[in-house]
């Protein structure tokens, strides 16, 4: 893969197969991938259609509210990572604004007498179901049936990426059990055309925190993949049924950078509203991300300390919402300085 091609669309099917050659042929395009830039697509997988178009469904319901029903379940009303995000509340890349899309967070549902809430294990807790949502309770169920078909497809798919290291396909069991995952469920509203780009990213240049990624996209596109070699930006096609995977900084980081967690960004210029759903596959909180067998030549020293999954993924976390609210009050300070008027109205709406 010496050329920019977009990251391709492979059939896993084989993975539940019986055809032994069609699943190594499976490995090895996925081990290059990895390899390359840590992207690419899968179809043939078990997550049915019918409910992906229902969770899609689900998250438009949700989006349609009034802003003051979302801001019911505000993720800033809990200490843990669970509810609705406001617009540019999260700014990933240096030098653009605050990101224009709004997110709902959802994860496994983790009570409050659970040891992961009560020892803080990667801020997880109860779900904050929106209120007010038409058919709450067919939402909510929709919406956990989805969240674990695509946490057992992201266990499928670390057996996957486990034989391309040669090692067990269950080498990642102690790694999957207990697993926290987020996903969310982000809109990124309709852009006018000719919108300073470089302020309005619907999500600005990033690599993902975690182990792998698993992006489910409607059919508006947007989302955009760094071809590091030629500094080109790819278009990721949106693909009926298809999930977009990447590997996360964390597995890059146990890889020894021999795999990569890639650049990628969304910048929304259909003119129209777009609705994706990313998966986030962290790991078990406690899990101690060592390199990897074969990911470094004999005698050959490890790149990285020891951490676990738990300290990497809260540090990353930290970092990207403490550079927003940076950024607003660096915005309200200027504001400030220049229209008192102006700056009072904006912080008391
Ligand atoms: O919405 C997308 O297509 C990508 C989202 C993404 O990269 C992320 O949430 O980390
Ligand atoms: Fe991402």
């Amino acid at each position: 893969m010496s050329t920019a091609t977009a990251p391709p669309i492979l059939d896993f099917s084989p993975f539940y197969g019986v055809d032994s050659e069609a699943k190594a042929k499976l490995v090895e395009e996925v081990r290059k991938c990895c390899h390359y830039n840590g992207f690419f697509q899968i179809t043939g997988h078990k997550v049915p259609l019918g409910l992906q178009r229902r969770v899609m469904e689900c998250s438009k319901r949700f989006f349609t509210l009034p802003l003051e029903e979302k801001m019911q379940i505000d993720k800033n009303i809990n200490t843990f990572n669970r509810g609705y995000e406001l617009l540019r509340s999260q700014m990933l890349e240096v030098g653009t604004g605050p990101e224009l899309k709004e997110g709902l967070y959802i994860g496994e549902e983790i009570p409050e007498d659970h040891p992961y809430f009560l020892q803080k294990k990667l801020n997880s807790g109860p779900n904050q179901w929106p209120p007010t949502v038409a058919d709450k309770e067919e939402f909510q169920k929709t919406t956990m049936e989805y969240y674990h078909a695509v946490f057992d497809l992201a266990k499928d798919v670390l057996s996957v990426v486990a034989l391309t290291l040669g090692v067990d396909s269950s080498y990642f069991d102690p790694l999957t059990a207990g697993a926290v995952a987020t996903m969310r469920m982000l809109h990124y509203p309709a852009q006018p055309k000719d919108e300073d780009e470089k302020l309005n990213r619907g999500i600005g240049a990033h690599t993902d925190f975690g182990c792998v990624t698993l992006l489910l996209q409607d059919e508006v596109d947007g989302l955009q993949v760094l071809d590091a070699p030629s500094g080109q930006w790819l278009d990721v096609k949106p693909t009926s049924g298809a999930y977009v995977v990447n590997l996360g900084d964390l597995f890059m980081r146990m890889a020894n950078d021999k795999y990569k967690s890639n650049t990628h960004r969304v910048i929304n210029k259909s003119g129209r509203e777009r609705y994706s759903i990313p998966f986030f596959f962290s790991g078990n909180p406690d899990y101690l991300c060592e390199c990897l067998p074969n990911c470094r030549a004999e005698g050959e020293a490890a790149k990285y300390a020891p951490i676990t999954v738990q300290d990497m993924v809260t540090s990353a976390y930290k970092e990207s919402y403490g550079r927003a609210e940076k950024y607003k009050k660096q915005l309200e300070q200027k504001q400030s300085a220049l229209t008192p008027a102006v700056a009072v109205a904006a912080v008391g709406a």
